[in-house]
């Protein structure tokens, strides 16, 4: 499968190393890489023979079957559509960008009409499954997030323990943080929806993961899962299990067993 990609910060230039040098899914690897400003990627293009575009159009005329987003909200907003009319398989990460119901609803008959899909990788968090599973007969009361960062990955304000910062729903909480509550959209998107889906966020001193602590109750039961997540170096806003989760998506859409 060749690959194209929109970003090339943490996670794109992880999945750069995965693909193109680790090996990760054989026969796949990103032949396109789209940046804003394509100056100074000489090295990187080098290291893993890949070709970088700054045109959006050109990027688009490549001849990639799927791409990954892993740059920001906005350039989902901006790019996707295009993306799917142009026949190629679209993987979201910032899927933050999919609060917005009528973008939703919009991507959603684009990638039906055109015959492509649309993957959202579970990100940095677990327990999609049950949301799932559960939501389909409307047997799902309530979902909540608590995420927890460091303190400095969220705010530029002195805390000195610990401080909320949002509490209210994951609709709102990334229309506020669109770099860092990615999570409660995929949350909501599986479950019971960005409105009815509840969020806080605290920056706390005395943490050096990214939390999220997920709890849900319905006809099936209560969840609580609570996930301690290593940061990226190279972004400690960003887990790296949400760089893992794009290659999972990547390997399940080419297997014939599904697990999960
Ligand atoms: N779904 C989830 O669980 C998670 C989602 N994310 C999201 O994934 C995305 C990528 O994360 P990172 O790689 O850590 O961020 P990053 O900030 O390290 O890299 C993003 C790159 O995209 C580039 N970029 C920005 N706008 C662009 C545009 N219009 N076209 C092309 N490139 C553009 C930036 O220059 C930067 O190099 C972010 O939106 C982040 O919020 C991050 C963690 C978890
Ligand atoms: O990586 C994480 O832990 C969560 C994150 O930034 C997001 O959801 O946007």
């Amino acid at each position: 499968m060749k690959i194209g990609l929109i970003g090339c910060g943490n996670i794109g230039q992880f999945l750069l190393k995965s693909l193109n040098v680790d090996g990760f899914l054989d026969g796949s690897q990103i032949d396109a890489v789209f940046v804003r400003n394509k100056e100074g990627y000489e090295d990187l293009s080098h290291r893993y023979s890949t070709s970088f575009y700054d045109d959006f159009q050109t990027f688009l005329q490549s001849d990639v079957d799927l791409v990954i987003e892993a740059a920001t909200v906005q350039s989902v907003q901006q790019y996707a559509r295009e993306i799917i009319k142009h026949g190629k398989d679209l993987l979201i990460i910032s899927v933050g960008a999919l609060a917005d119901s009528s973008f939703f609803d919009e991507l959603k008959a684009l990638s039906e009409l055109n015959g492509k899909k649309v993957y959202l990788p579970s990100g940095a968090i677990g327990g999609l499954d049950v949301l799932k599973a559960t939501q389909l007969t409307g047997q799902l009361d309530s979902v909540t997030l608590t995420t927890r960062k460091p303190a400095a990955s969220l705010t530029d304000e002195p805390v000195e323990s610990e401080l909320v910062l949002f509490d209210g729903s994951a609709f709102e909480a990334i229309r506020k943080f669109p770099k860092n509550i990615n999570v409660s959209i995929i949350l909501s998107l599986a479950g019971i929806g960005v409105e009815r889906t509840r969020v806080k966020i605290v920056a706390d001193a005395n943490v050096n993961k990214n939390i999220h602590f997920i709890e849900a109750k319905g006809s099936f039961g209560k969840l609580t899962l609570n996930i301690e997540n290593n940061p990226m170096p190279n972004n400690p806003k960003t887990s790296y299990l949400a760089a893992l989760s794009v290659l999972s998506s990547l390997k399940d859409s080419h297997e014939m067993l599904e697990i999960g």
